[in-house]
């Protein structure tokens, strides 16, 4: 006897067949492989495996791009027939060979016809024609439906491999509507020989069923302490199956040895073989091959999927035609049948049931099946999947982990059903994260027509300025956009005032046509006091003027009431379920877009287009969000957890609104990936291991070959990398939607709530003591700083300072010296340390450059991330990641004195008070939170101040040469 099992099967008259399909392993030659070295001699599919093949990968995604004008449906019928036909091809020389015993390749017919006789028949018919192979089996199932179909089909000449059966009375039926449909044949004097049939017989899911009753009486029996109740139910587990197949087997042996089959046998018709499906084993307490082992027998089947199959070969027995036979194991499979009945167990309730829920089981994969066909075609029309190019390394075992335990977890799902314990396992907290979930749903609660309407009574007004007043999300969105597209043709110009520093409310003010600017006051709460004070400046401004204001904000807050006092010129009231980093779509994005002049059906269209592409029909590994979400939090728990944010040119300030998404959304519990944005992109060796380089490009923008140049770079030097390349800049209004989703999916890899930001109010609460002090004593209460220069002086707690005095004598430094100090803290970083500069400064141009040489500077003398945020306008932003992240940042902040001061009406401090009140407040929080921050003041000239920030950092690179 052959010694490979596979092949010592055939000896006995047992074919063995492949329960798999996929286009990847008919090219790669897996398929040859198996029918070579593991006797595969025939084929069946069925929608799950289709499924699985076409819906989740990307090997047909070729084919799919050449077919986008067909039906999901066509789609799916075009492949699968391609595959049945190159299978059949394959085949065709073992079809010739056993002269059409075997050979055979099993095509389903859809299972959304399994109640329809009429249907079914049409649909086998026409199915055989189009695959127009004579080695192709059409699957019918062994409903009542399906039955008379069968003889139906069969005494049309096609091949039929009928499935679902799980009783031997249904066997029986099957083997009738065979034999029946033969003799039409005869009588009709029609040919019988070739016509090929198999009767597929499901095992495992028998004894799946039967063993959950058995096991149910056993928990019912233990109860009344019956033990020999559950000696036998014990008894009868893993039996039920192979008894049933060993009876039908009987049956089988009865009709086609018989006389009336005798007949069609002399014409030379072929016995419809019984063919063991099911067979991959689901109790791992069972032995992998026992539905292989034990049903050995002349004229079957066994078809396998490739794991079965391969663990045949490998350890399988063949112990003779053991179907015939019983062993201690297997009993004699009469006498199972008696004992199930007696223990209470109606097998014909339960296969009655099997075979109902199998059909649902098809159609539920048949339909997920035609959902991402459908789903795969839009995305693939979108060209989103040619547009994002993961080049992780070593990196893409993990991220595909994620992908596939989400997949598994439903995560997808979960999230737009509004699934709030997708982050949280239970508590309160769930119902506030099911209140965060708006941004899912813009595209029906953002009325667009509202928009343009507001657009169209801008355009060519005398409005020449639009001043949005505004915080973190209400802000930073509109930003991007004014900075992205710039007004249109006959739209007012847009700021965005984010900060109390007086210097920059005074530019705001100086350079705008104060009777013709329109105001928008922006602000989710209604009640942020950096907004709130800009109002009150303006509203005095334009001599108290309602209709020079535009209100965003929620439902009911103090600000919708005030602009209805006040009279405003129209009041957006924003869904209270979006948070501020997530409603750039929402109000608080397209309303200052519409008043720019942007193109919003272009805008919402892209939008529209990137939503539907993160449907949950969309497989995990080609979902956008999920994807770029995975990659965040799949390479933050190793240790990448710095997210540098690269962008061509016209989109560059993209990465300050993703900041604060990022950061705030994700930092905290000690916990998240921290955003490096608007740095240049730097040579390899400015970076070490902790860092993953995002980058977005626009496909003809200015510097882009440039920026490539760079970023390929750092990828050839094995730095992680995610690219998504936009067609041009209005993809950005669908940018935002992929990255709010992919937040979210990163919050749920991190297990961190994404919508909360637990930590922002702590420096708002010291910041509010503070200006409490300030009321009470007229001045902000001093300390004393431990380096007391003429032009700068440094401040800290005694947890920041004291290393560094230590960290300063090993390296023999001057304790008084200000450069030596901050030498000390400059060297003095671990592994996956970051820097943060908190700058209170006024940024001119002369301000701004040299502060990025400080940035450039730093990262390249510490190889550490270098994030830089003006005050108080990172508060809003980062400022959750700095108190609530891991504590790994050194926080640098940067002041000066204010020079020129502005009152707030009605309020008994001024903006340059506040300015001061809000940086001493965030680094009285850092503190508080243990963080090593300093303050870094600058008493006098600006620019020589930051020079001496610079010569310590000189001395550091210095004394590394
Ligand atoms: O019907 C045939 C063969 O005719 C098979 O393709 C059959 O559908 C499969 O063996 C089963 O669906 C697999 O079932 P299970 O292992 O998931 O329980
Ligand atoms: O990110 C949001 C800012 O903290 C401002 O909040 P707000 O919209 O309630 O004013």
């Amino acid at each position: 006897m052959a010694e490979n099992p596979a092949f010592a099967v055939q000896e006995i008259g047992q074919s063995l067949w492949l329960d798999f399909i996929h286009r990847k392993a008919l090219q790669d030659g897996e398929f040859q492989r198996r029918i070579d070295e593991e006797g595969v001699v025939g084929v069946t599919s069925n929608p799950s495996i289709f499924q699985k093949a076409i819906g989740d990968s990307d090997t047909y995604d070729e084919a799919i791009r050449a077919n986008l004008d067909l039906s999901a449906n066509e789609i799916y019928e075009s492949l699968a027939i391609a595959d049945i036909q190159q299978a059949t091809d394959l085949f065709r020389p073992i079809y010739d060979k056993t002269n059409k015993q075997d050979g055979y390749v099993s095509l389903e017919v859809s299972p959304l016809l399994a109640s329809s006789t009429e249907e079914t028949i049409t649909e086998a018919k026409r199915l055989f024609k189009a695959v127009d192979r004579p080695n192709v089996m059409i699957k019918i199932p062994a409903t009542p439906a399906g039955i008379p179909a069968i003889e139906e089909v069969i005494a049309a000449g096609v091949n039929v491999n009928v499935t679902l059966i799980f009783s031997v009375e249904n066997y029986e039926q099957v083997a009738e509507a065979f034999i029946k449909g033969l003799e039409r044949r005869l009588e009709a004097g029609e040919s019988v020989e070739g016509i090929a049939s198999v009767a597929s017989f499901f095992l495992s899911r028998i004894d799946n069923a039967v063993d959950n009753i058995l096991k149910n009486n056993m928990r019912a029996a233990q109860v009344h302490g019956d033990t020999t109740r559950i000696a036998a139910n014990r008894r009868m587990l893993g039996q039920a199956a192979i008894a049933n197949a060993k009876l039908a087997y009987r049956s089988f042996q009865r009709v086609f040895e018989g006389q009336r089959f005798a007949k069609l046998k002399a014409a030379g018709a072929q016995v419809q073989r019984p063919l063991w499906a099911s067979t991959s084993t689901k109790d791992p307490a069972y032995p992998d091959t026992m539905y292989v082992d034990q049903l050995i027998g002349k004229d079957t089947v066994n078809t396998l999927p490739p794991n079965t199959l391969e663990a045949f070969v490998d350890h399988g027995t063949v112990e003779g035609a053991t179907i015939l036979r019983n062993n201690e194991t297997y009993l004699d499979p009469t006498s199972v049948m008696e004992n199930l009945a007696e223990l209470g167990i109606d097998m014909g309730q339960v296969t009655h049931r099997l075979q109902v829920d199998g059909v649902d089981a098809f159609i539920e994969s048949f339909e997920k099946l035609m959902q991402q066909v459908a789903a795969k075609r839009t995305l693939l029309k979108t060209g989103l999947i040619d547009r994002q190019k993961l080049a992780l390394g070593i990196y893409n075992e993990q991220v595909s982990k994620a992908q596939t335990e989400m997949d598994k977890s439903f995560i997808v799902g979960r999230i737009w059903s509004g699934d709030g314990s997708v982050w949280k396992d239970h508590g309160p907290t769930i119902e506030k994260i099911q209140n965060r979930l708006g941004w899912l749903h813009v595209l029906n609660t953002i009325d667009i027509e509202r928009l343009k309407q507001l657009q169209a009574s801008i355009k060519d007004s005398n409005v020449t300025n639009v001043v949005l007043l505004g915080m973190g999300g209400s802000s930073l969105a509109p930003e991007v956009m004014y900075k992205t597209f710039g007004k249109a043709e006959g739209f007012p110009e847009l700021k965005v005032l984010d900060s109390t520093d007086p210097a920059r409310i005074q530019a705001v003010e100086d350079s705008i046509d104060l009777p013709n600017t329109l105001f928008i006051v922006a602000s989710k709460s209604g009640g942020t006091v950096e907004t709130m004070s800009f109002y009150k400046h303006f509203y005095e401004k334009t001599g108290h003027n309602g209709s020079q204001f535009i209100a965003i904000t929620d439902p009911e807050t103090s600000l919708a009431q005030l602009a209805q006092e006040k009279a405003f010129r129209d009041v957006f009231i924003n869904p209270a379920d979006i948070g501020g980093r997530y409603s750039a779509l929402s109000y608080f994005g397209m309303v200052p877009a519409a008043l720019i002049g942007i193109d919003l059906d272009r805008a919402w269209s892209s939008a529209r287009t990137m939503i539907e592409a993160n449907r949950p029909e969309i497989p995990a590994a080609f979902h956008p969000g999920l994807t770029l979400g995975a990659v965040i939090g799949a390479l933050a728990k190793e240790g990448r957890d710095k997210v540098s944010i690269f962008t061509t040119a016209s989109i560059s300030s993209f990465g300050d609104w993703a900041e604060q998404l990022l950061a705030e959304s994700l930092g905290k519990e000690g916990k998240g990936a921290l955003p490096v944005v608007g740095a240049t992109v730097g040579k390899p060796h400015d970076y070490s291991s902790d860092r993953l380089f995002l980058y977005l490009r626009i496909d003809d923008d200015s510097n882009l070959d440039e920026v490539d140049e760079g970023i390929r770079t750092l990828r050839e030097a094995g730095h992680p990398r995610m690219t998504l390349r936009l067609p041009n800049p209005y993809a950005l209004f669908g940018e935002f939607f992929r990255w709010e989703f992919a937040t979210a999916v990163a919050g749920y890899q991190l297990e961190v709530n994404p919508f909360d930001e637990p930590n922002v109010t702590e420096a708002k609460e010291a910041t509010k003591e503070l200006l409490q002090h300030y009321q009470e004593h007229g001045s902000l209460p001093q300390s004393e700083p431990f380096i007391d220069g003429t032009s700068v002086k440094l401040y800290a707690d005694e947890t920041t300072v004291a290393p560094l005095r230590e960290l300063g004598r090993a390296h023999n430094y001057d304790e008084e010296s200000r450069t030596q100090v901050l030498a000390a803290q400059i060297t003095g970083t671990n592994t996956g340390d970051y820097f943060a500069l908190l700058v209170y400064l006024t940024p001119d141009e002369e301000t701004e450059a040299k502060i990025q040489e400080i940035r450039r500077r730093l990262r390249h003398v510490t190889r550490r991330a270098v994030t830089l945020g003006y005050g108080p306008r990172y508060l809003h932003s980062t400022g959750q990641f700095h108190k609530g992240g891991p504590n790994n940042g050194v926080f640098i902040q940067i002041t000066a004195n204010v020079e020129t001061d502005i009152d707030i009406p009605g309020e008994p401090y001024s903006f340059g008070t506040l300015f001061q009140a809000q940086a001493a407040g965030d680094l009285q929080a850092l503190h508080n939170h243990n963080r090593r921050a300093f303050r870094f003041h600058i008493d006098g000239d600006i620019d020589e101040g930051l020079q001496k920030l610079l010569d310590a950092i000189e001395f550091v690179e210095n004394r590394n040469q």
